[in-house]
């Protein structure tokens, strides 16, 4: 066995402003950065690999002697100070980051084609000449600022959105800090291309567009060797996970190991609005088989061709999974649930709550921002949300997560009891209103609203008995709110509100255009998806956009900043509080409950930084001693996508 170290020669932090404690972490974890092992590692096992795309080199030990290199360290150096020292502090022990391959250094022709140091022009003069590159590349110098306007248009130039969507996944693929620096920089345009509603379609047709695999695949074939595929990763340091099994892709359904496009559109979102580095970012599907009986009879499909296993054999890879995960990356890595269905949902975020920093982001992340449009619409339509008379239609992950979290906080505010506030919300489901008359036959998350009333057949006959204020959907069902429906809305309240948040696009239960024409402009409307805004008679309406990707990317980096090791109700109250605030007189006076995604950045870090505040104040977070300025320490933790500068 031999071994050799490389430095990383790495000159733009990008990042200013660390604290002490951070400078302290800085120092641990500079010494770990400079050592790269060479190859072979452990053991016997060493082998040549793929990573991310490029070919992990045998490099000769000659060529190791050369002083300039770009060493495979990603982000770490230029974001010390950020989450990934809390990570690294507690690691449990060194096995973590034994790899079976070995790890090697980038230079001239594969250091264009890893997407985590390739710059393509943007290389200067002097890079080419240190790292082989002299003639791989036009003799032009492009800045990265030039690059982004050139991406820009070369994806605005695509009138189909799947495949600009394409087009932004092959420039992950090829250049990371571009891909970031673009999104980040066109958010609002963008966000629809790499997330909701193009991700649907993308998982749609994955089989298809699939050109590189990215994520991790984890499905019954590797039931027993979970930790294995895990050390198969590339990065080590790994903060957020955020996994699907792909039985309730969006509105979509059963899309099954297609799902994956989700994973991968949620963490880009973790990088782009909330800072977290791409290199700490883990997508896994877990593949269980499908009961999409199109996919099984499609060729191209790329998951497993078997109906979907259930009761104690999911179970069971689900724990070995879950086991896995806390043994490889420690007790700090952020597990996010994503898009499984109702049945496994609920049951997976009870049992793994009290041992694991889980998150369900259907559940809890929808729950967060939808109070957070509630608290902040009251500006606009007075009282409290104890005065309040909300009516959902679908009752399951969206639905009643919501519903817990206003009745949560309604009791806070008034300090009823929270059966006594539950009252105050109905829910109605394929069956009809759920009233007391149908418990026997609830399933156990519809239970605590069966409230006592007659039987209800349908949402119209429930908005006329009930009387909402506000109007929810999460059924993913598209076009249920009829005009019926939206018109009894609006003769029954001044601003209806309505949320229309069932994704993507063709699954929404209105569109903007109805829900403003049919209550004669006065409805207060956001959707899950995005719409564009709608002018009627004379006026131009911006409708919000309800979707829980202003909250997963703040609240995730709350919790690593802070070295979160539970997710607790009061947190995600936190992080809807701090959304709410974050709405301006601007953007009240356009009817807005939603501040717009451009400021994403500072948005997410006054949410880190609340959910943070909170996470200390409950015990629950273990980095000490706590920051004085959480939301300045939040942003000094956030990736920043400019290139850096390799000696
Ligand atoms: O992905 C989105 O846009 C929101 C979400 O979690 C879902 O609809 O399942
Ligand atoms: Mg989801």
């Amino acid at each position: 066995m031999f071994s050799s170290t490389r430095c990383a020669f790495l000159s733009n932090s990008g990042l200013g402003g660390c604290s002490s404690l951070c400078d302290a972490a800085q120092k641990k974890r500079s010494t770990r950065l400079r050592v790269v092992s060479m190859t072979p590692s452990s053991s016997s096992s060493s082998r040549s690999g793929d990573r991310n795309g490029s070919v992990v080199m045998e490099t000769p030990l000659k060529e190791l002697k050369k002083e300039s290199t770009v060493a495979d360290v990603d982000d770490n150096a230029i974001s010390a100070g950020g989450p990934q020292d809390v990570y690294g502090e507690d690691r449990a022990t060194e096995d973590h980051f034994v790899t079976p391959w070995s790890v090697s250094v980038a230079s001239g022709y594969t250091l264009l084609r890893d997407p985590h140091f390739n710059k393509g022009l943007a290389f200067t003069e002097d890079e080419r000449d240190a790292h082989y590159l002299r003639g791989l590349l036009p003799p032009s110098v492009i800045p990265q600022e030039t690059q982004v306007k050139k991406m820009i248009q070369h994806v605005r130039q695509y009138q189909v959105p799947l495949q600009k969507y394409m087009a932004m996944m092959d420039l992950q693929e090829r250049n990371e800090r571009l891909f970031y620096k673009l999104l980040i920089d066109h958010v609002e345009e963008l966000l629809p291309v790499v997330y909701t509603p193009t991700v649907g379609e993308a998982c749609q047709k994955y089989g298809s567009i699939f050109m590189h695999p990215q994520g991790l695949y984890i499905s019954l074939k590797e039931k027993g060797k979970i930790r294995e595929v895990l050390r198969n990763w590339p990065e080590k340091n790994i903060q957020v996970i955020v996994v699907t099994d792909g039985e309730r892709i969006l509105g979509l359904g059963d899309l099954g190991c297609q799902g994956m496009g989700i994973p991968v559109g949620k963490l880009s979102l973790y990088t782009a609005l909330g800072g977290v580095r791409p290199s700490a970012c883990l997508p896994i599907t877990i593949d269980v088989g499908t009961n999409n009986e199109k996919l099984l009879n499609d060729e191209l499909y790329i998951g497993l061709k078997q109906r979907r296993a259930t009761g104690q054999e999911y179970a069971e890879l689900m724990h070995e999974f879950m086991t896995a995960v806390k043994q490889t990356y420690g007790e700090k890595v952020l597990i996010q649930f994503e898009d499984f269905a109702n049945h496994n949902a609920f049951n997976l975020l009870e049992k793994y709550r009290s041992t694991h920093l889980v998150f369900n982001d259907d559940i809890q992340g929808t729950a967060s921002v939808v109070l957070a449009g509630l608290v902040a619409s009251l500006k606009l339509v007075g009282g409290n949300l104890a005065d309040h008379r909300f009516l959902f239609l679908g009752a399951g992950e969206a639905g009643t997560g919501i519903a817990e979290l206003i009745a949560l906080e309604t009791s806070k505010q008034t300090n009823a009891p929270l059966e006594e506030v539950r009252k105050n919300i109905w829910l109605v489901d394929s069956k009809g209103l759920i009233v007391s008359s149908r418990k026997d036959s609830l399933q156990h998350f519809k239970k605590p609203w069966a409230h006592e009333h007659e039987p209800v057949k349908n949402l119209l006959d429930a908005v006329n008995k009930i009387k909402p204020t506000v109007l929810i959907g999460t059924s993913g069902q598209g076009r249920t709110f009829t005009k019926e429906v939206i018109e009894a809305m609006a003769s029954i309240n001044k601003r209806p509100i309505i949320l229309s948040l069932s994704n993507p696009t063709s699954q929404s239960e209105c569109t903007a255009e109805e829900a403003y024409k049919w209550s004669q402009g006065r409805a207060i409307f956001a959707s899950g998806s995005p719409f564009p805004p709608v002018e009627y008679e004379g006026k131009v309406f911006v409708p919000g956009q309800a979707n829980n990707a202003y909250i997963f990317p703040g609240f995730g980096l709350g919790l690593i900043m802070s070295g979160t090791i539970r997710v607790h109700d009061d947190l995600l109250l936190a992080a809807s509080e701090a959304l709410a605030a974050q709405v301006s007189q601007e953007n009240f006076d356009k009817g807005l409950i939603y501040p717009p995604f451009t400021n994403i950045r500072k948005i997410s870090a006054h949410i880190a930084a609340n959910v943070a505040a909170k996470a200390y104040e409950l015990g629950l977070a273990t980095r000490l001693p706590q920051p004085k300025d959480l939301v300045k320490f939040a942003e000094s933790c956030m990736y920043t996508p400019a290139y850096r500068s390799y000696r």
